[in-house]
């Protein structure tokens, strides 16, 4: 977060350019195309309402490969690609941890094998394991669609966008699926952002996994494809993969203003 203060006929002003600036983590995956969609993003059209002063009208990208640059970050995305991969590769370049502390204080959300990531628990990882960065209070199955040729496209509700009444549409790729939405009393509520048609069931998850969790009454978390928790953000689908910036905005309108300026 950059603020320039201004000297005005020998006073101080209030500051005059706020800006923004999101990590994208640059380990693996689709990080390019997230960069391009966050540089798309005119934030003078971004609602900022305790923001005094006006918002720069680019996000400021930085690739975050070192804990040098994950400093300069006031918020991150966690792209898709191998979730195992990215977290192995986060460990011997020693941003693990790091990653870990950025999660408890700032604002993350993570596609797809982000998603993976930013849970507190994975279903069906490698053999010999996953590490997680943890961050939001949910369970996900890894490839809970199947695989790569049983990756589709679906046109998502997504009431909590702008233009709630355009749909959505939803890109998965190997994508996993969220098994339990839990709500212990230390994490924020959670919101469901963005939901599949009902004629669209994961399939290659079995039903043994999820059937104690669904309550008489409540969502089968299986629909669930975008959730928020807190400041924290996460979808099971690649956004960057298409040209509609709705999420995009969602997430430095709805999640990292607020952190900043709330
Ligand atoms: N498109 C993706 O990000 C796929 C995620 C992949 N299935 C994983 O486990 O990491």
């Amino acid at each position: 977060m950059a603020i320039d203060i201004s000297l005005v006929n020998g006073t101080l002003e209030a500051p005059v350019q706020v800006t923004v600036t999101i990590g994208i983590l640059a380990l693996q995956g689709a990080f390019a195309e997230h960069q391009s969609a966050l540089e798309r993003l005119d934030l003078r059209d971004v609602k900022a309402p305790n923001v005094k002063g006006r918002l720069d009208k680019r996000v400021c990208v930085v690739l975050v490969r070192t804990t040098e640059d994950l400093d300069r970050c006031d918020a991150l995305v966690i792209p898709g690609g191998e979730s195992t991969t990215i977290a192995l590769v986060a460990r011997r370049s020693g941003l693990l941890d790091p990653l870990r502390e950025f999660i408890k204080v700032k604002p993350v959300w993570g596609t797809c094998a982000g998603a993976i990531l930013l849970s507190k628990a994975v279903v069906g990882a490698k053999r010999g394991g996953q590490e997680l960065l943890g961050g939001m209070s949910v369970t996900i199955a890894r490839n809970g669609w199947g695989s790569q040729v049983e990756s589709f496209e679906a046109p998502l509700e997504v009431a909590g966008l702008k233009d709630p009444q355009n749909p959505y549409m939803g890109v998965f790729i190997r994508a996993p699926v969220l098994l339990s939405l839990d709500q212990p009393s230390e994490y924020p509520p959670i919101e469901i952002i963005a939901r599949l048609p009902p004629d669209v069931i994961p399939h290659a998850v079995p039903d043994s996994e999820t059937q104690n969790q669904i309550q008489e009454g409540s969502e089968d978390p299986k629909r669930a494809v975008a959730i928020r928790q807190g400041h924290h953000l996460l979808t099971t689908f690649h956004p960057e993969l298409t040209q509609d910036d709705r999420f995009h905005e969602y997430f430095v309108r709805e999640c990292v203003i607020p952190t900043l300026y709330g």
